[in-house]
């Protein structure tokens, strides 16, 4: 029994790395726009490998060791923003930062939204987290004022000069403003979905940063977080959903990517 172990500990290593690497992974694509197509070439792939195993069809097993090359190319450009996302987050340290805004300015925030809302006054936030935003600060203009519901609102006005592009929160106090983000280009079933709700995606999928968003055309407040859009909430549900973001680094009770009710930044 000892020299089993002695002989094989390496293997149990490397089954659980390798276990806990493709868990992580599949968490991780499962929820981007790529999924599917990813399970689609895996099938496929799959199926072709064993076919040409069990019937030993040498061509096509010869073709297969050829096309993984330029596969894992493909799963690049496929996966581009979300490994943008990924090597951010690696780059960020944000396993040791802690940045989170405190409650008071959370509560600002949201009394504004309302204000916004029910004022139709359009309005995109990016709440920074452990990702650096500063080549979004930088297409908009820097304010580094204290958050206020006056000032977000005003901000905000549709007659001011800051208020087209999103404003970006750090630590409790407004960093920019009219900044420009980047928008998605994930298929959106949604036709009322349009540029900022895009915009809002697009800063998400980039970064882990949270977008919250005030419609100018509905006064609907959704919230968008790694690519997703959660469309139409209640204010009590956007203080909900942050503080589970916030707290747990992702949306407990996700809704599945298939078909989700209200979560429209699926392909
Ligand atoms: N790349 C961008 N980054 C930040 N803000 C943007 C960007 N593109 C557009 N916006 C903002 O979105 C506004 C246009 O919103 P549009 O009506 O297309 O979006 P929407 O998602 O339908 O939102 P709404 O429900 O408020 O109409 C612009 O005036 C601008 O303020």
């Amino acid at each position: 029994m000892w020299d089993f172990v002695t002989e094989h500990w390496r293997d149990g290593v490397e089954i659980i790395i390798l276990a806990a690497l493709a868990y992580h992974g599949y968490l991780f694509f499962r929820a981007t726009r790529g999924a599917r197509i990813l399970t689609g070439l895996l099938i496929l792939l799959l199926s072709l490998a064993l076919i040409s195993q069990l019937l030993e069809l040498e061509v096509i097993n010869w073709l297969l060791q050829r096309i993984s090359v330029f596969l894992a190319i493909a799963l690049v450009v496929l996966f581009q923003p979300e490994l943008r996302r990924v090597l951010a987050e690696l780059g960020s340290h944000r396993m040791f930062s802690f940045n989170r805004p405190d409650p008071e300015s959370l509560d600002v925030l949201l009394e504004a939204m309302q204000k916004l809302s029910s004022r139709r006054c359009g309005a995109l936030f990016a709440l920074k987290r452990g990702i650096d935003l500063k080549q979004f600060v930088e297409t908009g203009v820097e304010v580094d004022a204290a958050m206020s519901v006056e000032l977000i609102t005003t901000i905000f006005h549709p007659k001011t000069a800051l208020h087209d592009g999103g404003a970006i929160i750090d630590q409790g106090r407004i960093q920019a403003a009219g900044c420009v983000f980047p928008v998605s280009q994930k298929e959106v079933r949604d036709r009322a979905i349009g540029l900022r709700h895009r915009a809002a995606m697009g800063v998400t999928e980039e970064t882990d940063a949270i977008a919250l968003i005030v419609s100018e055309e509905s006064g609907a407040l959704s919230l968008a977080y790694r690519g997703k859009l959660e469309h139409d909430l209640e204010p009590e549900e956007v203080r909900d959903r942050l503080n589970e973001i916030l707290t747990f680094g992702s949306v407990k009770n996700e809704p599945p990517s298939e078909d989700p009710p209200r979560e429209l930044g699926t392909v």
